[in-house]
């Protein structure tokens, strides 16, 4: 359930009318819906509660300060991948003791930054991660605590290129090397590892693949534990996935069922570090029909939303529901048509054969289900300003990033002076 819906005949968010936004704030724009946020945040918390685990939301999917500051309010921590990230989460008020830092590839200066601001923990993706995430915490006379990140080498059963928990996959330590590391962390004086950390893939329309690597995981660590390794922290990682179009994925309520049953006897802490699913459906994104192009095989709707400002569909063909926002009349008729951006690149198409009601040059549509891995992916190719975010809350909204203007892309160059 969201609250984007159609009132008087015009898409609304909560009480706001999106045609009132277009006006306003211009096009394209992301829209957010605060109670839709919120009731996500809350309905998977809830439905883990059992569980007492740590949530720390994967800033990557939408980390306007915002959002954090809503999600921070409602009790969850962050799951960053950079030190840009992790500012982020600090600037937002999460508490240094509820971030965990994931990533293949944190510099020495990125671990410093992290183990200054005293984070929980490293999930650590490589050997020469750990030894380097020693020799920092060595010169600053720190113990770093760290999980290792496995790769279970499970096959997500997600899109090829969102898939991060098979063998060959750049993600964590290969499961057969697993024990060996955990024995030379041991022996590591600034290193604490106490943790074990996976994450599979993202999107994930099923429960099988997370119980399969979810289960293999916990086999591990018996064998750790027997061993003497003192694991006390099991993080999940996120990938449930949302509704798109037609996929029915786990509710949480299953999801946390399932982990129920497979850690359940572990004496461990669970960390989850779920993104798409708390706010994918939260978000929309608002766009202008500029023209309605016919060709002799083909009926464009080119609109003023490029695949810079949502990369989805471009990078992994992904699907968002593309809806008028005047509603449309009963039983209008759904023409096929290819819905395509202004950018100079003939990878900028949103969908091809799309049926679609009619539609006119100056109409708005909005793309559902943009919350998630919309505006954080968003960029300034063809030196188009980087789109604005806008919260509503009940019949008010605020602007929570601007437009960026050209002006300020440009006051971004510098010119060398022996030009
Ligand atoms: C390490 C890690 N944790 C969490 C997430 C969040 O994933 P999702 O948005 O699918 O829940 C990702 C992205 O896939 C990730 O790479
Ligand atoms: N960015 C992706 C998924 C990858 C998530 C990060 N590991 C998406 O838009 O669906």
């Amino acid at each position: 359930m969201d609250h984007f819906e159609y009132r008087n005949g015009i898409l609304h968010a909560e009480d706001v009318p999106l045609t009132r936004i277009a006006a306003e704030v211009g096009t394209p724009v992301y829209v957010y819906s605060r109670a839709t946020l919120t009731r996500h945040a809350r309905v998977f918390r809830d439905a883990l509660a059992g569980l007492d685990p740590l949530i720390c939301y994967a800033v990557k999917a939408n980390g306007n300060q915002a959002v954090l500051k809503l999600l921070a309010a409602e009790g969850y921590g962050a799951d960053v991948v950079s030190a840009g990230e992790m500012k982020r989460a600090l600037a937002a008020g999460i508490p240094a003791g509820k971030i965990v830092f994931s990533g293949v590839a944190k510099t020495d200066a990125e671990i410093r930054a992290a183990l200054e601001a005293g984070i929980l923990q490293f999930n650590v993706e490589s050997d020469a991660e750990l030894d380097a995430i020693e020799q920092v915490a060595a010169a600053m006379g720190v113990t770093a605590r760290v999980s290792l990140r496995i790769n279970p080498d499970v096959d997500a059963g997600t899109h090829a290129k969102i898939t991060t928990g098979k063998a060959d996959n750049k993600f964590g330590i290969a499961w057969d090397r697993a024990i060996d590391v955990y024995a030379h962390a041991r022996r590591l004086p600034h290193v604490e590892a106490t943790g074990i950390d996976l994450h599979i893939g993202s999107q994930l329309s099923k429960l099988e693949p997370f119980e399969a690597a979810f289960t293999r995981t916990v086999e591990l660590i018996r064998r750790l534990k027997a061993e003497g390794h003192p694991i006390r922290h099991l993080d999940l990682g996120g990938g449930l996935g949302i509704p798109y179009s037609d996929e029915t994925p786990p509710a949480p309520q299953a999801y946390a069922e399932m982990v129920h049953r497979v850690t359940g006897n572990l004496d461990l802490k669970l960390i989850f570090e779920p993104g798409r699913v708390i706010v994918g459906n939260a978000g929309l994104m608002l766009s202008e029909v500029v023209y309605v192009k016919e060709t002799a095989s083909k009926r464009f709707l080119i609109l003023d939303a490029g695949m810079n400002d949502l990369m989805r569909p471009a990078l992994y063909d992904a699907y968002h529901e593309v809806v008028a926002v005047n509603e449309p009349a009963a039983g209008a008729p759904r023409d096929p048509v290819e819905i395509v951006g202004p950018v100079c690149e003939s990878t900028d198409v949103f969908a091809r054969e799309r049926p679609m009601p009619p539609v006119a040059r100056g109409d708005l549509v909005a793309f559902r289900s943009a919350g998630a891995y919309g505006a954080t992916m968003s960029n300034t190719y063809n030196a188009r300003e980087l789109v604005p975010e806008v919260l509503v809350d009940g019949d008010r909204y605020a602007v929570i990033r601007p437009r960026q203007t050209v002006d300020e892309l440009i006051a971004m160059d510098r010119v060398p002076d022996w030009i």
